[in-house]
């Protein structure tokens, strides 16, 4: 572990009560680093290495990483790189938790993608992407209704996606079908970026899903976490 200077642990305070800090630092609070299947977007399917960062600043009524809330361990990202080095997979996601929360989070992908990696970050939409190196590729998440985050999405990210990124809803119910689709037409989304519709896994009926897609005429890509088929993590 870093020892920490005064503005350090103040910054370091500021993410435990879900306020994304300023500072720059050369560690980040970790949760875990894993190697397994893409699972979600347009590279599921794929390895991948998954680098889950600490804390978030929502609170989804169904978020399947809640051990991701509290606590994580203070890492070096230079120890970060070297275990992601060691597994030699090229293909990183940064997730969390929220991974904008921490300022170094920047630092880690601009690194990642000097070294030749292609990296993907997943984020909730509800802070500001516009510092992300724009190598990078987006997953961005807008929160429907039914996670009870919607008031937080931040709709000027649209934005600053480049048309290679994506935007993901996961979806409770039909409620949140209507919803995502009066969003896509009111900030014209598709124009914007590709669009995944997920359902809340177990909750959804991804039949019901799929045919509510194909009756919109809409080029939605319906996503499956398959890694939850495959019963991996
Ligand atoms: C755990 S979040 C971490 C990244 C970021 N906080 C976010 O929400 O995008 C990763 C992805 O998992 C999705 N997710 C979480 N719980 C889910 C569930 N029960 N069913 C389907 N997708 C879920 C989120 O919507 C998000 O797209
Ligand atoms: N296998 C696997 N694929 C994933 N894609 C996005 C994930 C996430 O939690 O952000 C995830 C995850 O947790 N596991
Ligand atoms: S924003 Fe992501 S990590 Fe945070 S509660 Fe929602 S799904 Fe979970
Ligand atoms: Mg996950």
């Amino acid at each position: 572990m870093a020892s920490t200077t005064p503005a350090e642990r103040a910054a370091d305070h500021a993410i435990e009560r879900g306020r994304p800090e300023r500072e720059e630092r050369s560690w980040l609070r970790l949760t875990e680093i894993f190697f397994s299947i893409q699972g979600e977007s347009s590279f599921a399917g794929l390895p991948c290495t998954f680098v889950r960062l600490s804390r978030c600043n929502l609170r989804c009524t169904w978020c399947d990483t809640t051990y991701s809330f509290k606590g994580g361990e203070r890492t070096e990202i230079d120890a970060i790189i070297a275990r992601l080095d060691e597994i030699g997979c090229k293909v990183v996601e940064i997730t969390g938790g929220e991974p904008l929360l921490q300022r170094p989070v920047h630092t880690l992908m601009t690194r990642l993608c000097d070294l030749g990696y292609t990296v993907l970050i997943e984020t909730s939409g509800s802070l500001d992407i516009s510092p992300i190196d724009p190598r990078v590729h987006v997953i961005m998440d807008l929160k429907a209704p039914g996670s009870g985050e919607v008031d937080k999405n931040l709709y000027a990210n649209i934005a600053h996606l480049k048309a290679s990124d994506e935007v993901k809803i996961v979806l409770q119910d039909r409620a949140d079908f209507d919803w995502a689709i009066a969003t896509l037409e009111e900030h014209d989304v598709l124009n914007h970026a590709h669009v995944i519709f997920s359902p809340v896994h177990g909750e959804l009926n991804s039949h019901e899903l799929a045919n509510w897609i194909l009756e919109s005429g809409q080029q939605i890509r319906l996503g499956l976490q398959i890694h939850k088929f495959l019963d991996v993590e």
